[in-house]
């Protein structure tokens, strides 16, 4: 069941439209991510669903009804920002018990629900500690905690995990998402990171230029981009341009099968990962020209007749720049968008 909805949410700053007519919804128990590149208004959407800022148009839906007109503070729903926002005079105790106090719960309940949050976030035995004796990981944890003690019935994660090095991230993700199914909070989710996005998240709202472009589970995102600008900021591809004339691709580096399709011109879309390169064995068709060995893989540049292409291959066989090799290509997840 859908839970919160988006309906032609719009945002502009000054001139410039920042978010144009956002539509999509999120289940009940379901972590949504939002994910596009800086600037795209994903910390925008973020604050107007917290109700932190209005949108200009458009409809905020919880369980079918409005939520527009509700204060922040009871719209149910709690963000937690990038840089934490701990109250620094306060220790962990008290920040973790801050909306506790402030929505008049008792002493003894407090002290329960603060219990219960350190015992979550597994920090007990740092209740007197304040927020510049903690690290950048216990600080996030404290921030989830204060976050999580108010029962809220949406959490909003702004970039959770950018201020932590690559370790802890990786361990703070698993923690977050463990936490996440556990609670079966419904969690939107802020990230400029693919990666993150493809790990965590049930489905993800692709988000350029302030436009939704993609809807889908981390599979169909990756797998299935509905056009270029999707498939470019899921990762690097490579672009044959060609013709297809009766079920046959023609490029400059010769011919595939290809799926029915109408006659046209068409970019035919291929991952690095989906080339396989091969030893020559006196036909080949393409000269490697760069090769970057990354320990567990190797990118390769490869030139095909009058293309360059980017593959990964596993280190398993080493080609050598200037070498020439044969190419097979996947075709099963070639994907063609018409010129
Ligand atoms: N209060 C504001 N006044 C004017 N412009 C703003 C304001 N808040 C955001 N913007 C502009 O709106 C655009 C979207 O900003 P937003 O912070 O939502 O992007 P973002 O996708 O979250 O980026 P980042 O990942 O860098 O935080 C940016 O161009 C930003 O400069």
């Amino acid at each position: 069941m859908n839970e919160l909805q988006l309906i032609n949410i719009s945002k502009h700053f000054d001139q410039k439209i920042v978010l144009n007519e956002i539509n999509f919804s999120v289940r009940k128990g379901e972590l949504v991510s939002l994910l596009g590149p800086s600037g795209c208004g994903k910390t925008t959407l973020l604050k107007i669903i917290a109700g932190l800022l209005p949108p200009d148009g458009g409809q905020l839906l919880f369980d079918g009804n409005s939520i527009l007109n509700i204060p922040v503070e009871r719209r149910g729903t709690v963000m937690v920002f990038q840089d934490y926002l701990l109250f620094p005079h306060l220790n962990v105790w008290n920040n973790i018990g801050f909306g506790l106090r402030m929505a008049g719960k008792g002493r003894e309940e407090q002290a329960k629900k603060i219990n219960e949050m350190l015992e979550l976030v597994e920090l007990h035995g740092f209740e007197k500690k304040y927020p510049r004796e903690l690290s950048g990981g216990q600080k996030q944890r404290v921030a989830l905690a204060r976050a999580l003690a108010i029962e809220p019935k949406v959490l909003l994660l702004d970039e959770p995990f950018s201020n932590l090095d690559a370790r802890l991230r990786e361990s703070m993700r698993d923690f977050v998402c463990g936490l996440q199914k556990k609670l079966k909070i419904t969690t939107i989710l802020v990230t400029h990171d693919k990666e993150e996005a493809l790990l965590s998240s049930d489905r993800i709202v692709l988000l350029l230029d302030g436009k939704v472009q993609q809807i889908g589970t981390p599979e169909e995102i990756y797998l299935m981009p509905k056009n270029r600008e999707a498939a470019n900021f899921l990762g690097k591809k490579n672009y044959l341009k060609g013709r297809i004339e009766k079920g046959i691709f023609y490029y400059s580096g010769g011919e595939l099968k290809s799926e029915e399709r109408a006659d046209g011109t068409y970019w035919m879309m291929i991952r690095p990962e989906e080339i396989k390169l091969k030893k020559d064995k006196g036909n080949a068709s393409a000269i490697i020209v760069d090769m970057r060995f990354a320990g567990d893989r190797i990118y390769y540049k490869v030139k095909l007749g009058e293309e360059m292409l980017e593959c990964l291959m596993l280190p398993d066989t080493i080609f050598s720049i200037g070498e020439a090799v044969n190419l097979s290509m996947d075709l099963q997840n070639i994907i063609l968008f018409p010129e």
